[in-house]
């Protein structure tokens, strides 16, 4: 006798689950609704969303999950939950480094979920002006690369910018030759955001050693271009591709195999504590001996781990640099709040650009 279990009585156990889940995800809704209200009653109609709450929330389903889906699948489901529950709340504007099918606009999906509003911009200087204005509640700007590093324009906007950095978000990029050429030696010109370039440049110089390599605004903007033209290419992520209609001419050309971007999300909000945090700061020294150890100091004696370090022009004299520091902890930590004040003795200059919960996935 065989123990296969009929596809009958499996399809009416799902339907019997899908049935408890359909009142399970109302139930949770109607909740958020009633936070809604005892939001506003306190007093709290500006802060609907929570970063803090929201990894919380997502870190537990990551922690209580037993499978058999994965970790990344059952986080994913949980934040789309959420981000639906929000919107029940407060429908939300966030800015993204537009047009449509660029790689923030992902990183947007992967940390708001579907169910916000997200707003294409022109430029990174746009993005921080929309959020600043109040037209977008949150923007989300690419900050580093692991292939190609900082990304400069982001740092120098945060310098002069009271918004604070209230989460982050990784996203895994590949990218890709796109365009309507039939043969990749008739490409004449290739298209993308100069960040896309250099992580590329490799895989260029090899296989299209003669074509003339153009830095765009966007890789979005790179596969309109390419759509427009039938003797130039774009590089892009494959969602631009399906965006544009475009076809892949070659898949996955960036040099590093692990190339990742690391965006943050700008808002007017500070994020509560969660156990696990970062903290980004920038510092002014002024240009004297010994001011990198005067730096380094205060997080060396607290135990504080220093995730990143980076040195930028402060545009306010030649040779006179600021730090643009992450560290591990809430600014409310008490190890890190200790480090803090001793750090402000030892420069001329700290600027809190925020403390938020790490990514979960
Ligand atoms: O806990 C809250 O403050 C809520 O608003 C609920 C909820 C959720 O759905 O779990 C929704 C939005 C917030 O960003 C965080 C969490």
């Amino acid at each position: 006798m065989s123990s296969i279990t009929s596809l009958a009585e499996l399809r009416e156990k799902i339907d019997a689950i899908d049935a408890d889940l359909l009142r399970l995800i109302n139930e949770r809704a109607a909740c958020a609704v009633e936070v809604a209200k005892t939001k506003i009653a306190q007093g709290e109609q500006g802060t609907f969303y929570r970063p803090d709450r929201e990894s919380l929330v997502l870190r537990r389903i990551k922690d209580m999950n037993q499978g058999p889906l994965p970790d990344y699948t059952a986080v994913r489901f949980f934040r789309e939950l959420m981000s639906s529950c929000l919107a029940l709340e407060k429908p939300m504007n966030v800015a993204f480094l537009g047009p449509e099918g660029t790689f923030t606009q992902q990183a947007v999906v992967k940390h708001f979920g579907n169910a916000v509003k997200a707003m294409p911009s022109a430029t990174i200087d746009e993005i921080f002006t929309v959020v600043e204005g109040g037209a977008c509640q949150f923007g989300v700007v690419p900050v580093e690369n692991s292939t190609e590093g900082v990304i400069s324009h982001t740092l120098d906007r945060l310098l002069n910018s009271h918004l604070k950095i209230c989460g982050e978000v990784e996203i895994r990029v590949h990218q890709n030759l796109m365009g309507h050429v039939a043969n990749l030696a008739d490409i004449t010109e290739v298209f993308s955001h100069q960040q896309s370039l250099a992580q590329c440049r490799k895989w260029l110089d090899k296989n299209l050693p003669h074509a003339k390599l153009t830095a765009v605004s966007s890789n979005a903007e790179a596969a309109k271009m390419a759509a427009a033209n039938h003797q130039v290419a774009a590089i892009a992520g494959r969602v631009a591709a399906e965006i544009y209609e475009l076809d892949i001419l070659a898949k996955n050309v960036e040099d590093e195999p692990n190339n990742t971007t690391r965006f943050i999300i700008i808002g007017q909000q500070i994020s509560s504590p969660t156990g696990r945090d970062k903290t980004s700061l920038v510092v002014s020294t002024g240009n004297k001996p010994g001011a990198l150890h005067q730096v380094l100091e205060p997080f060396a004696k607290l135990g504080v781990d220093m995730v990143n370090i980076e040195s930028r022009p402060s545009r306010q004299g030649v040779w006179d640099y600021v730090f643009f520091i992450d560290i591990d902890g809430h600014c409310e930590d008490d190890k890190v709040a200790q480090a803090l004040v001793l750090l402000k003795t030892n420069v001329s200059m700290l600027k809190l650009l925020g403390s938020y919960p790490k990514a979960v996935i």
